[in-house]
């Protein structure tokens, strides 16, 4: 499996195309509509998401609600673009008027600045702007949707949360604390935030609301959970099979996320390896099985069957509405950056973006290790590996 997105955040569409999903998978426009939506309605956004309304649509690959087999377009449609619709125009030479929200003053924390000399952008960074946006991540989510379909058909479960905001601290995992991924899902799924409790929910708010009168921006931490994960997705054999970097590199690769840890994390660092090495049991019913989970899921860049358990760090977003010291690329002059529209904090989408990430790295596992020409097939092959592995 592979996909690619396009699309530019004031651009009339955003795309994104799925290859190697296989034939056969039942999935609906509302299947992936329920995922926007929790990205789109997460609290602490801007006033862009009351512009938009979310829904996708399919162009290809999929025909009376079953998949194909062949490449997947997935479309989602940009409202705003009819305000930007001259500025943004693809087929009109560039005029006085239709430039008229250009950027000079690159916004410190954006692109802006490096993609500008990199492309040589220096007539206008909007043209930085419009593709370094996160509002990308909205195809992310959607291709995240159908890897969550098609990791359901295997029992596999994936599930994305905040733990915290901003200094309302409590960032040790969660699903010690909760007896199945469905529990804890049942008291996260209502965002805007984790609702753990009543008490730490209303400090999460509290510290948005706080910094959105304050016109500043604040971070936090997420939580991926997956459960139901096939023994042996990855391998150690070489570095760059190791499915625990790879879902490293995928969360990192989320606008604002500046570090990701596995299970215990930058925790286990405080201990002794007799606390946090998860020791190995048996019995008839499971097979192999670890007594705790302090490695996240992972062993030698492979599943071990346990919870994979991941975390991301995002950064308080750099569009402030207190705009920061900055420099126009043309006059060289000091200046105020240019101020867009901004939200307070991205960490209530991100939980979303997050567990669509990793999905898609599961899902990409599951078709690399296994036939994906024919989800039955697919699904057959991994209950007659999950019977060898329980025969081990
Ligand atoms: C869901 C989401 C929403 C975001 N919204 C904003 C925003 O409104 N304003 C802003 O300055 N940055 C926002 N960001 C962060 C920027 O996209 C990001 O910081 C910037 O593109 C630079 O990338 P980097 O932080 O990964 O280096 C958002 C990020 C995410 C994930
Ligand atoms: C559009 C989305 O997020 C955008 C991400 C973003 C950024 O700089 O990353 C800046 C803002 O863009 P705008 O100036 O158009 O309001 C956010 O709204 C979205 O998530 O759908």
């Amino acid at each position: 499996m592979r996909y690619t997105t396009a699309g530019e955040s004031h651009g009339p569409e955003e795309i994104a195309i799925i290859e190697g999903i296989p034939a056969g998978l039942h999935i609906t426009e509302e299947d992936i509509n329920v995922q926007l939506a929790r990205r789109q309605h997460a609290y602490g956004r801007g006033g862009r998401q009351l512009i938009e309304t979310d829904t996708v649509t399919f162009l290809s690959g999929v025909r009376h609600e079953v998949t194909l087999g062949s490449p997947i377009t997935l479309n989602v449609h940009n409202d705003d673009h009819n305000h930007w619709a001259a500025i943004m125009a693809p087929n009109t030479p560039a005029t006085h008027e239709n430039s008229a929200r250009k950027v000079m003053r690159p916004r410190p924390g954006h692109a802006d600045l490096v993609g500008g000399m990199k492309y040589r952008h220096q007539a206008d960074l909007r043209n930085v702007l419009e593709r370094s946006s996160a509002r990308e991540t909205v195809m992310r989510v959607a291709v995240g949707a159908v890897a969550k379909k098609l990791l359901a058909e295997i029992g596999v479960d994936v599930h994305g949360f905040v733990l915290n905001v901003g200094p309302a601290k409590g960032d040790a995992s969660q699903i010690a604390q909760y007896k199945s991924l469905a529990e804890l899902r049942a008291v996260t799924e209502s965002f805007p935030t984790r609702a753990l409790d009543a008490e730490t929910d209303a400090k999460i708010r509290e510290v948005i609301d706080q910094t959105k009168l304050n016109r500043d921006t604040v971070g936090g931490t997420v939580e991926v959970i997956a459960v139901g994960v096939p023994v042996g997705l990855g391998s150690y054999v070489s570095a760059d099979e190791k499915l625990d970097a790879k879902i490293a590199r995928a969360i990192v690769g989320i606008n604002a996320f500046k570090g990701v840890e596995f299970g215990g994390g930058f925790e286990n660092k405080d201990k002794f390896g007799s606390e946090i090495i998860d020791e190995i049991f048996w019995d008839e019913a499971r097979g192999f099985y670890r007594g705790s989970d302090n490695m996240g899921g992972f062993e030698g860049g492979m599943t071990t069957g346990e919870a994979v358990i991941v975390k991301g760090v995002v950064k308080p977003i750099p569009t402030l509405y207190q705009p920061m010291q900055s420099v126009d690329i043309d006059t060289h002059e000091n200046h105020r950056a240019s101020t867009e529209r901004s939200d307070t904090t991205a960490v209530t989408a991100a939980a979303v973006i997050a567990e669509a990430m990793v999905a898609i790295e599961l899902a990409k596992a599951v078709l690399d290790k296994f036939d994906a020409d024919s989800l039955d097939r697919m699904k057959e092959q991994v209950a007659a590996y999950r019977d060898e592995i329980l025969r081990f």
